[in-house]
């Protein structure tokens, strides 16, 4: 069965960040996720790790300005400086949570430009020796135009073509199930045909971004699938809950506490 991990990002909104590790692992959750910890120490997030007995399983270099609408800046002309400051200050966080990969995010640029193109190879490249070093993964995601207008990597098989041509051995595809089905459909194959360059699945339902319960995927197929193919990575649980995060966790009790 797949080891699911809570994204704090979105679940247990409810608590404070630091208090979301505990709410998810009230819950049954042994695995958390979230986009960014930098507007928190390392050791406190490390301490509330420990203290629930969690995995960190997935978070994000530094995107940037978010808050400006930056979403990444591997693609990015004139901020190589900044994304290898972020990458230290990611390596920071991976020592202290014990985490095995990282999604670097590629920006808001034209993938048709072939300068974009060649920086964020470059950047991906740079990335991956240095996390290489420190043992990690480096995960890039696809993601759909609709939730992030103009973001750079927006197809599987770009993603994977480009994977294959940079042939780094801790470089992989970050599978969000929820972009997947919006970009392109045909998820099962899709999860076939990938999965030898996997190294991090997330979930939600389509089109709602709510509960992996419904809508247009078949979730327990799908997480079947999943274990057919051997998947032996984390599903991080990306969604936003349709009302409170525990009332609506029926369709993780049959997962609790793995
Ligand atoms: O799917 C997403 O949006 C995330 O996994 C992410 O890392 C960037 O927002
Ligand atoms: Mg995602």
């Amino acid at each position: 069965m797949p080891v699911f991990a809570a994204n704090l990002s979105m679940m247990f909104t409810e608590w404070s960040f630091l208090d979301r590790f505990d709410a998810a692992a009230d819950a049954g959750f042994r695995a958390v996720e979230y986009l960014f910890p930098y507007e928190h120490a390392p050791e406190a997030i490390a301490g509330k790790l420990a203290r629930n007995g969690l995995t960190q399983a997935l978070f994000n270099a530094p995107p940037g300005n978010w808050s400006a609408g930056e979403r990444g800046l591997a693609a990015l002309a004139g901020r190589f400086q900044e994304f290898d400051a972020g990458l230290s200050r990611a390596l920071l966080y991976a020592e202290a949570t014990g985490v095995k990969r990282v999604h670097v995010m590629a920006g808001i640029a034209d993938r048709a430009d072939a300068e974009a193109d060649a920086r964020y190879r470059a950047a991906l490249h740079h990335a991956a020796e240095r996390f290489a070093a420190q043992g990690l993964d480096l995960v890039i995601e696809p993601i759909n135009q609709r939730n992030m207008p103009g973001y750079f990597l927006n197809d599987f098989a770009y993603a994977a073509g480009l994977i294959g041509a940079l042939g780094l051995p801790n470089l992989k595809l970050q599978f969000d199930l929820y972009h997947c089905q919006i970009i392109h459909g045909d998820v099962t194959m899709r999860l076939r045909a990938l999965l030898p360059i996997i190294g991090h699945v997330q979930v939600a339902s389509v089109p709602s971004r709510n509960e992996p319960d419904g809508e247009e995927l078949n979730f327990p197929y799908l997480f079947g699938e999943l274990d057919r193919l051997g998947y032996e990575g984390f599903v991080g649980c990306e969604y936003n809950p349709r009302g409170k995060t525990l009332d609506g966790l029926g369709w993780f009790k049959p997962f609790e506490g793995r």
